[in-house]
């Protein structure tokens, strides 16, 4: 999610981006992990329930730097979307959860959904993948992943495991790369918009 703000860097005034992330996902299936481990390489085994918090940082992308607003949400109440591609939630009930997400509609209406399978080192657990299979299931594959991605039109599927710091950078980088597009696209329109007006 996009905003502005005024700034002054190098003696010049120029625009400066903010960017905001929501991240919103099933109670425990690792979004706090994921941004402690963006934002302090720290990776903590004990799981303790969030509420909602905001941490901010900065990002360089392609020589600039943007401010990145990241904002963690509750999973127990239920954008980059999260779940735990090794749990009983199934793709479908990601889509349930994402389009009836009171927290999807509030911040990120009309905005890029980037969706984040997590824990990705899960699949590899021998003793998990039998209590699941014993219930009848499966971890997600990556193929149901992208088919859940089409089904919510989200932008993107990545995957990855902040225990390990597996591709945990390449999740932000391509939410700041989106955000920013996102942007050009809306002040394209709205220059277009303008000119009409006052046509
Ligand atoms: N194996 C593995 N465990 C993980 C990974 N990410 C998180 N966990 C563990 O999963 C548990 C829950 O992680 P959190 O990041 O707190 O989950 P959350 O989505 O923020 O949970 P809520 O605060 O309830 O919304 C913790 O015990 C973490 O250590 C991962 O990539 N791999």
């Amino acid at each position: 999610m996009p905003q502005n703000v005024s700034g002054v860097s190098s003696g010049h005034t120029r625009r400066r981006e903010e960017l905001k992330v929501v991240i919103v996902g099933d109670g425990g299936c690792g979004k706090t992990s994921l941004l402690m481990v963006y934002t302090k390489k720290d990776f903590l085994e004990k799981y303790i329930p969030s509420v909602f918090e905001k941490c901010v940082t900065k990002v360089r992308y392609r020589g600039d730097e943007f401010r990145l607003n990241l904002y963690n949400t509750a999973g127990k109440v239920l954008y980059t979307h999260a779940f735990e591609s090794t749990s009983a939630l199934t793709p479908d009930n990601v889509l349930i959860k994402v389009l009836d997400s009171p927290e999807v509609h509030h911040f990120c209406h009309g905005l890029t959904i980037i969706l984040v399978g997590c824990k990705t080192d899960l699949r590899k657990d021998k003793a998990l993948a039998r209590k699941l299979w014993s219930s009848g299931q499966n971890p997600i594959t990556y193929i149901q992943g992208e088919e859940t991605k089409r089904k919510i039109k989200a932008e993107l599927y990545l995957e990855c495991s902040a225990k390990y710091k597996e591709n945990v950078e390449d999740i932000f980088r391509e939410a700041t790369k989106r955000a920013l597009a996102a942007t050009k696209k809306s002040r394209k329109a709205k220059r277009r918009n303008g000119f009409c007006a006052l046509l």
